[in-house]
């Protein structure tokens, strides 16, 4: 997987790891312009993309009628951060709706307050797992919602699909919560509880199909006209505030700032306007960022296609039309490949596409090779050709292979939002909202490879340009409730950026506890990010501010050399109650800081290695610890 290519949040991993999909759709309803409302065209109420408003084109219509009655109705609950559970959901529905006498829709954890689980027959769960074993943020609340009651679930039959990544020491977690919920609720499992190593489609489809196989066979199933959700999900959707994931807001660029010096690497400040939107954030949140594609790499798409860049095709469901405007059922070519896919991060399936329409036989033969083992994860050879190759590197490398633009698409990827650290605080300027991000540019095969996202911003937006923009919450980084406590963060790189937010807020707060901060950097010319603020704020007393430059010195100087040296003072810190906070590459340097905590706790407070690691996971499970990694 190309690490570099994406982004600098730490959820992003997702993205890169498990993610095709982000969940921005909107609720809202159907209204296609050819069955009215009022004449019972409408409308199931599905969590619906934004762009499925007023497109009939790639829908079929009769999934959309009201039931009349004659269907059983099956519940499709998804638990989800970044979409790749919702992705998996739409295809279950989509299945279960090919089967006769079956209704399914989709609805989000996030508003387990809509269904009644008193009238739900079937209820297949999909869920991914998130942070140390938790449920995905928004799906965090139905969590707590059965873990606090005993309700009787006898007359619901169910099954789980839990999404996860086995390099997590709780694996699934989520989804074995959810199977044991059920299961304690006296609900009925038709199927035992699949596990999904990361972004697996063999595995998922498999799951799908043996779904679609037992529900014809389940007992006891009643049709009903079950429409409660529509209305229900139509009050939901107006008490949503203005603008949020599934509703991002087209902000504005108002600052643009170079941090950094010198040609290695360029980190911009960026600032965009809150306007009307009613976004609220508060530090230790993130800011996603719907980014389009660069212009050139798309048009040399176009081209590889023998396309147009006019060439009007049907919208992807995921299409989000910022304005009031209705989604048009087609866009031109270039507008999709700009706004809705993403070019760099291959499926799997776009390779088997490709080979079933190879004219050349070396051609045919060379992608047959790579799929010989199987489209799964197993198939390490060809997960590492899709690491490192793009869109155009294969449409490059096999020109013989062109199925139909329709079919082509259809195996593309959505292009997702990429999720910052903000690097502001609400409280210090209400008004907007700012981002520290390093610019993301790498050579691959010979020419030069961008970060979607980041050169976006940096290169292809001008002040009062606009991009959509929605807030994700942190829950699990948070400033100390008490602003007394004292505050230790660590964060070399754009992992700053938090901590500007951190400080700019207790900064506001009266009688706020002492401040710690541990950056590291190249060189104090070249990109010692916010200098300025912090020098000034250690000036003034404020901060506490260690650096460490890796290449002023003939012996590279790392954040947890700077760790070493104030070990005592980190250790009294620590038992004087202090926070500490680490935000940077979980790579490279999240290891080694957690490392040398161990052993500044091993040196200062008399324990053995063990027993270190047990006081910092006791400090984690008390949020007195906390981390902020990316990939
Ligand atoms: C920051 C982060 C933390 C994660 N934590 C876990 C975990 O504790 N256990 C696990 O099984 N999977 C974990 N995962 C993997 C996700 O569950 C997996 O990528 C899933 O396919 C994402 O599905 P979604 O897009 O529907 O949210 C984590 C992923 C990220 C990015």
């Amino acid at each position: 997987m190309d690490y570099q290519q994406l982004l600098l949040k730490p959820k992003t991993l997702a993205l890169l790891t498990a993610s095709s999909t982000i969940g921005y759709y909107l609720y809202k309803f159907f209204t296609t312009p050819n069955i009215p409302e009022d004449e019972g065209g409408a409308f199931k109420f599905v969590d619906i993309d934004p762009s499925l408003l007023n497109q009939s084109v790639q829908v079929k219509k009769e999934r959309y009628v009201k039931p009349d009655g004659s269907q059983v109705p099956i519940l499709v609950l998804v638990g989800t951060e970044y979409g790749l559970s919702h992705e998996v959901a739409k295809k279950l529905e989509d299945q279960i709706n090919e089967l006769t006498g079956f209704w399914a829709r989709v609805v989000d954890m996030e508003e387990y307050e809509i269904i009644e689980f008193e009238k739900e027959q079937v209820v297949l769960i999909i869920t991914s797992t998130y942070g140390d074993g938790v449920p995905p943020t928004t799906a965090r609340p139905f969590f707590d919602y059965l873990d606090a009651n005993q309700f009787q679930y006898q007359h619901i039959q169910f099954c789980v699909l839990a999404l996860g990544d086995r390099s997590y020491p709780h694996y699934c977690k989520a989804g074995k919560m959810m199977d044991a919920s059920f299961e304690r609720f006296n609900a009925k499992r038709i199927n035992h509880r699949q596990e999904v190593d990361q972004e697996d489609w063999s595995v998922f489809d498999k799951w799908i199909q043996n779904v679609c196989n037992i529900i014809p066979k389940l007992e006891g199933l009643e049709p009903r006209a079950d429409d409660y959700l529509y209305e229900k999900a139509k009050s939901f959707a107006l008490n949503q505030g203005k603008h949020n994931k599934k509703k991002p807001y087209l902000s504005k660029l108002v600052q643009k700032k170079k941090l950094t010096q010198g040609q290695d690497r360029d980190v911009f400040h960026f600032e965009f306007e809150l306007g009307d939107s009613e976004l609220k954030f508060i530090p230790g949140d993130a800011l996603a960022i719907l980014p389009d594609n660069q212009k050139s790499e798309v048009l040399k798409v176009i081209k590889l296609l023998k396309s147009s860049p006019t060439q009007k095709v049907n919208t992807p469901s995921w299409h989000y039309q910022e304005t009031d405007q209705t989604n048009p059922s087609q866009i031109t070519l270039e507008h999709i490949l700009t706004k809705c896919y993403d070019l760099h991060n291959l499926k799997p399936e776009l390779l088997t596409t490709l080979r079933d329409h190879a004219k050349v036989a070396s051609e045919k033969e060379k992608l047959a090779k790579l799929l010989e083992a199987g489209t799964s994860k197993t198939n390490e050879s060809l997960h590492k050709f899709l690491e490192i190759h793009h869109l155009v590197d294969v449409l490059e490398m096999f020109p013989s292979a062109r199925p139909s633009l329709d079919d082509l698409l259809s195996q593309l990827s959505k292009l997702l939002p990429r999720y910052y650290s903000i690097a502001s605080s609400m409280d210090h300027d209400s008004k907007n909202v700012a981002l520290c991000v390093a610019v993301v540019k790498y050579q691959l095969h010979g020419s030069e490879r961008i970060g979607v996202a980041s050169t976006h911003m940096a290169d292809r937006m001008a002040i009062g340009d606009r991009v959509s923009i929605f807030v994700n919450n942190n829950p699990d980084f948070r400033l100390p409730e008490d602003p007394k406590t004292p505050i230790i963060m660590i964060g070399p790189g754009t992992g700053i950026a938090p901590f500007i937010a951190f400080l700019q807020q207790r900064l506001l707060q009266e009688n706020s506890g002492e401040n710690h901060l541990f950056f590291g950097c190249r060189k104090s010319t070249e990109d010692f990010l916010y200098s300025n603020e912090l020098k000034q704020w250690e000036s003034e007393n404020k901060l506490k501010l260690y650096t460490a430059f890796s290449r002023e010195t003939s012996q590279k100087i790392y954040v947890q050399n700077r760790l070493e040296e104030n070990s005592l003072e980190i250790s009294n810190l620590l038992q004087a109650g202090a926070h500490i906070y680490i935000c940077g590459d979980a790579n490279s340097m999240a290891p080694q800081v957690h490392e040398t905590l161990v052993n500044i706790i091993t040196k200062h407070q008399s324990m053995d290695q063990a027993d270190a690691e047990l006081y910092l996971h006791r400090l984690e499970k008390q949020k007195r610890y906390q981390k902020d990694t990316w990939f």
